[in-house]
């Protein structure tokens, strides 16, 4: 953690809508006039897509499993390394892992491979990452440590399968078979690596249908947010003012002492009003800690 160049870590499984709700963030940025410096959590992956398929097979063939959740598919010494690189200097490398032609073809690569490792923007006044592993801890690395805030993205698991089965179908090129595979696959890594992540977060945002989604692997479409509430855990209730939320987002209720929850068409005004404050208190940290710096310099 550093008050000189915060981390903002968004985590979540594959699906969860990690990168859908990155928008709410780049409002916030933009309103805040925040410039960040965006990692997406796929580009820590060890593997492109043709490497990770001979990876499968062969651990198949060893009688192991190997996912894009756990540490055998993702570089998580250089994530870790990047967030203390970020939040000591304001600097670091990232690149990008392109899913789609639409993602490639602007780089004229293929997709299920990298970009080259590029220096991130300088002068940016916070580094924002989504995706899988913004808050894994193992007995090796510990990522959440240096993050300042961490936030969970986690529909439950049903919807979650839901919307990762019919992104990855309609937009990834991928059969409905391969990626209920891939579910079956992950299983093992997703209770290590992906569910104690959202322990740790400061909030958690949980997407729950008021459809039913009891086949998720014969569901036709993505439910909607009116077709769910979302449910709002606070670490740190007692440093959260309820009454407030209550009056501001029609129809919200607590369900318990460190919980709102509100309609789902109103998450993204939720999140943009629950978040906007801690994210300014981020900033002025920062430039507290950046004036003292300038005052130390010149004595
Ligand atoms: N709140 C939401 N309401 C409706 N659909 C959603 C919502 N959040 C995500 N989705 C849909 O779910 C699918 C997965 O979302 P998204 O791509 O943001 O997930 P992700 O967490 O970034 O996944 P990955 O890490 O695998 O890239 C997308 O089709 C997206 O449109
Ligand atoms: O989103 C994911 C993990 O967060 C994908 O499962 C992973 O990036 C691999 O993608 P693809 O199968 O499209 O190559």
């Amino acid at each position: 953690m550093s008050s000189r160049n915060p981390i903002i870590a968004v985590t979540g499984s594959s699906g969860a809508g990690t990168s859908t709700t990155s928008e709410s963030f780049e409002h916030i940025f933009r309103s805040l006039s925040i410039k960040s410096a965006k990692v997406e959590g796929d580009s820590f992956h060890r593997f492109s897509r043709q490497e990770m398929d001979f990876e499968k097979r062969k651990a198949k063939q060893d009688g192991r499993s190997i996912s894009y959740f756990g540490d055998q598919a993702n570089d998580f010494v250089s994530l870790e390394r990047l967030f203390k690189d970020y939040s000591e200097t304001g600097k670091g490398k990232i690149r990008r892992y392109l899913h789609t032609f639409d993602e490639a073809v602007p780089y004229n690569q293929m997709p299920g491979t990298f970009t080259p490792w590029e220096d991130l923007g300088e002068g940016t006044d916070l580094l924002f990452y989504e995706g899988l592993h913004g808050g894994v801890v193992t007995d090796n690395i510990n990522v959440a440590q240096h993050v300042d805030l961490l936030i969970g993205m986690v529909p439950i698991v049903n919807l979650e399968w839901i919307q990762k089965i019919i992104r990855d179908t309609n937009q990834r090129g991928h059969s409905r078979e391969a990626v209920t595979a891939s579910i079956v696959r992950s299983m093992e890594d997703y209770i290590a690596f992906i569910t104690p992540q959202f322990s740790r977060t400061h909030i958690n945002f949980q997407r729950v249908p008021t459809v039913d989604t009891s086949n998720p692997f014969s569901a036709k479409a993505i439910p909607s947010l009116d077709e769910s509430f979302v449910v709002i855990r606070f670490r740190e209730s007692n440093q959260v003012d309820f009454p407030y939320y209550l009056r501001m987002i029609a129809g919200s209720f607590m369900s318990r002492v460190n919980t709102l929850v509100v309609p789902g068409g109103k998450m993204g005004f939720a999140m943009e009003l629950i978040l906007t404050p801690l994210i300014q208190e981020l900033i002025q940290k920062k430039h507290e800690a950046n004036k003292q710096l300038d005052w130390m310099s010149d004595l």
